[in-house]
């Protein structure tokens, strides 16, 4: 592998989506989670010594999360089965591509303003719109200049590092994205003075990724209160190097699990962890609701169906990132569903209330955006183009729909190589029947 594999995706063919001709009996062995994986890697970076990631997701979002932290002066190497972080000085006068990864674009300009020289920001077309503006607000709060070239508040721009932050407090409105917290407190223990965020806007969407932040600092020893609502504060200290394993990535489980809802049969995945952050973990009971049973056995998540799926009223402001997925799910659905709490999806990697409405509707479906949501009404579908926004949930929604659409094809399937390359082999495999559909991570 090389980490400068990274480039932007080419929009692919037509990808004609495999229809399920009958219950499924799959094992589905899912790779690391995104969001763990661009964590460890972060703290890796700013820790004391050498680190290693096992079971690392390996994807676009993950290549350039290394590729940026190595033009920073940090050494990834690949070792087979493991990534190793060896931390040096943080190093200015390099550009970072963020693809389109939020994480990306979120975690490293605090990481950059601890760098001895300015660090541009650049990432895709698609990037450009993605919402920034809090971040760089929280960077000039706290004394660091930051210059933006294009629309205000957007990529590209430059964080003028200059070799150490005090610190001390900000105010953030992370009603966007939770990421804005999230890439300030992983950066915050190497402040000298540490930090303490405050979130200022009305409602703060996808609570357990920033829990996710606040367990992985306490796990690399550093201490974080999080005793106030929205208040974190982050003590100033080492972060201890570390050799960590990554869980399975839940939220890319999600459109395998849900497959067993909509073809009938049972699809398992190994790795479940038995407490998680990650949103994917409220996925049992999501799945629960709409007519799947689950079971968990040591570490085997089992999720079964009927084919028959029932409609719902779900808040997601917590799991937002399942959202394109459960929205495909409601579309084959014997009922009604509204889905609510994600506003803040018109920030993701394309407007996803808008997009799926669009090809909810382009395939014969019927699906209302509301102004925190969707409302779809199942409807009898027909075939046709479904498009994917350069968004790799776009693409394995489509991929869902799909199984009980004859002749929907999915555009540019490859977009889902931003968190799980091997997408089409793995839901080629499950539907193949009871194959051990394996992805290829190298395990222990
Ligand atoms: O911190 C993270 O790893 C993430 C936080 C969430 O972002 P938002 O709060 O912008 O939804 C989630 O949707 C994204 O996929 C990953
Ligand atoms: C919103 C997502 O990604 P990002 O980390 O780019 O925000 C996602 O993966 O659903």
């Amino acid at each position: 592998m090389t980490l400068l594999d990274a480039a932007t995706p080419s929009a692919a063919a037509l990808w004609p989506a495999p229809q399920a001709l009958g219950p499924l009996d799959a094992l589905v062995d899912v790779p690391g989670s995104k969001s763990l994986t661009n964590r460890y890697l972060v703290l890796a970076a700013l820790a004391d010594g050498p680190g290693r990631l096992r079971g690392a997701l390996r994807s676009r979002d993950t290549r350039l999360m290394a590729q940026a932290l190595g033009s920073l002066g940090v050494a990834v190497d690949d070792e087979g089965a493991d990534w190793v972080v060896t931390p040096g000085s943080l190093t200015g006068a390099t550009t970072i591509h963020c693809g389109l990864a939020g994480t990306v674009m979120r975690f490293l300009p605090a990481v950059a303003a601890l760098a001895d020289g300015p660090v541009r920001f650049d990432g895709d077309a698609t990037a450009l719109v993605r919402p920034m503006g809090p971040v760089l607000a929280a960077l000039r709060q706290l004394g660091v200049r930051v210059d933006e070239h294009g629309e205000p508040g957007h990529l590209p721009f430059t964080v003028h590092g200059r070799g150490g932050l005090l610190g001390g407090q900000v105010d953030v409105d992370a009603s966007g994205s939770s990421q804005f917290v999230s890439g300030l407190l992983l950066a915050a223990a190497r402040f000298t003075q540490g930090l303490t965020v405050r979130h200022t806007g009305r409602t703060l969407p996808s609570l357990p990724h920033i829990e996710m932040t606040v367990a992985v600092l306490r796990a690399a020893g550093v201490e974080v209160d999080d005793s106030r609502p929205a208040i974190w504060h982050v003590s100033p200290g080492p972060v201890a190097a570390r050799d960590v394993r990554v869980e399975p990535d839940l939220s890319n489980a999600a459109p395998f699990l849900c497959a067993a809802l909509v073809a009938g049969g049972t699809v398992r995945v190994p790795g479940w962890p038995s407490s998680t952050t990650q949103p994917g973990g409220l996925l049992p009971g999501i799945l629960e609701r709409m007519g799947g049973t689950t079971s968990l056995d040591g570490d085997v998540l089992s999720v079964s169906g009927t084919g028959v799926v029932r409609g719902v009223d779900l808040d997601l402001h917590a799991a937002g990132e399942l959202a394109p997925t459960i929205a495909a799910l409601a579309v084959l659905a014997g009922s009604p569903t509204r889905l609510r709490g994600i506003a803040h999806l018109r920030g993701h990697e394309t407007d996803r209330l808008a997009a799926l409405a669009n090809e909810i509707t382009r395939v014969g479906g019927q699906a209302e955006q509301t102004a925190d949501g969707l409302v779809i009404t199942p409807r009898p579908l027909a075939a046709g183009t479904w498009r994917t926004y350069e968004d790799h949930r776009m693409a394995t929604a489509g991929a869902l729909v799909g199984l009980r659409v004859p002749g929907l094809e999915v555009e540019d399937v490859a977009t889902t190589g931003k968190t799980l390359p091997d997408f089409v082999g793995m839901w080629t495999s499950m539907l193949a029947g009871g194959a051990d559909t394996t992805s290829g991570t190298a395990p222990a």
